[in-house]
């Protein structure tokens, strides 16, 4: 079986690109194919390319894994992730967090593969989240924040710049065809793994092996009411909030009078009024942290150390 490994150097905030030495000489060292991506897209040609059944493993955050799985989603390749960058949901959701990148890689070239679900909305894949309105609006409105905020006061900068200017779109949501809400929508996630944002619990109970996905639907919130909510959401104890409401399902769609902004694992779509989505269980093939905490290779050290 053939293994290549996608190395993204921006990830990680330039941390990637300071170990990109070590980790494509490590990777060839273990007979793998080890790409450097030069820029975004890269990723999803170079897993496209990759030959059938060949392991494929993305290093750096969610936005390689993304473009990774855009690559191989739908074919019978595996999906391997050596987590290493700023946003690493995807990981989080396999129990992969917490090793220091040489174990990692290893873990993602030789352990066993097993299946996780694997979501699909308007054609295109996602492997942890899918975030419509509210969040995919910071996400958009980040990118046009000014270069000199990075990291939390970029994403604050972000935040409170939608929430000034904070105008609900009107939905309806359906979930396995049935119809669940109608009304005013502040954001619909709908989710694979538990986490999105870099480790914002917003759906505690996802499971990526259940064959559903987890809904949670915030509707009619005020300025005032998302400030106050967000403490909650960051504990996860946002589900019991009488405008919160939860659901799973395997197939979810949101219908809106105008495009409205959503993100699949934090990277922006094309704005659609339209959003169907639905999961294909146990759609992909990964390398998890199930097979290496079997084998007991996971440790508690930090990441990428
Ligand atoms: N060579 C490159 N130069 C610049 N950007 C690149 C390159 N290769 C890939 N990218 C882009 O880098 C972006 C960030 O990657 P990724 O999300 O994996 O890292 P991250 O540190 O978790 O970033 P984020 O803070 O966005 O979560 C991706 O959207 C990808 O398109």
């Amino acid at each position: 079986m053939e293994k290549w490994v996608i190395v993204n150097p921006a990830a990680g905030r330039g941390k990637v690109g300071r170990l990109s030495g070590a980790i494509l000489k490590a990777a060839r060292q273990e007979g793998a194919k080890a790409f450097l991506t030069e820029g975004p897209g890269h990723a999803t040609e170079l897993a496209q390319r990759a030959p059938e059944g060949a392991r494929v493993v993305a290093v750096g955050g969610d936005g390689t894994v993304h473009e990774v799985l855009r690559g191989l989603a739908g074919t019978d390749k595996v999906l391997g992730v050596v987590p290493i960058g700023s946003g690493n949901d995807f990981a989080r959701m396999l129990g992969l967090l917490g090793l220091p990148w040489p174990k990692a890689l290893e873990l993602a070239l030789h352990a066993p593969e097993e299946a996780v679900d694997l979501g699909w909305v308007n054609g295109e894949p996602f492997g942890a989240s899918l975030g419509i309105g509210f969040d995919a609006l910071v996400a958009k409105k980040a990118l046009s924040a000014p270069p000199f905020l990075r990291g939390m006061p970029r994403y604050l900068y972000a935040l409170f710049a939608v929430l000034k200017e904070l105008s609900l779109p009107e939905a309806r949501v359906f979930v396995d065809g049935e119809e669940v809400y109608q009304g005013p929508l502040l954001l619909l996630a709908a989710m694979n793994g538990p986490m999105y944002g870099g480790g914002i619990p917003i759906a505690p109970m996802a499971d990526p092996r259940d064959g559903r996905l987890s809904v949670v639907l915030a509707g009619e919130f005020s300025r005032m009411g998302v400030v106050l909510i967000l403490p909650r959401l960051l504990l996860g104890r946002h589900l019991s909030h009488p405008r919160v409401r939860a659901y799973a399902g395997q197939e979810v769609a949101v219908e809106f009078a105008h495009p409205v902004p959503a993100h699949a694992d934090g990277e922006l779509l094309p704005e659609a009024s339209l959003y169907r989505a639905e999961v294909r269980p146990l759609g992909l093939r990964v390398v998890g942290g199930r097979a290496g905490v079997q084998k007991g290779a996971l440790s508690p050290r930090p990441a990428g150390a």
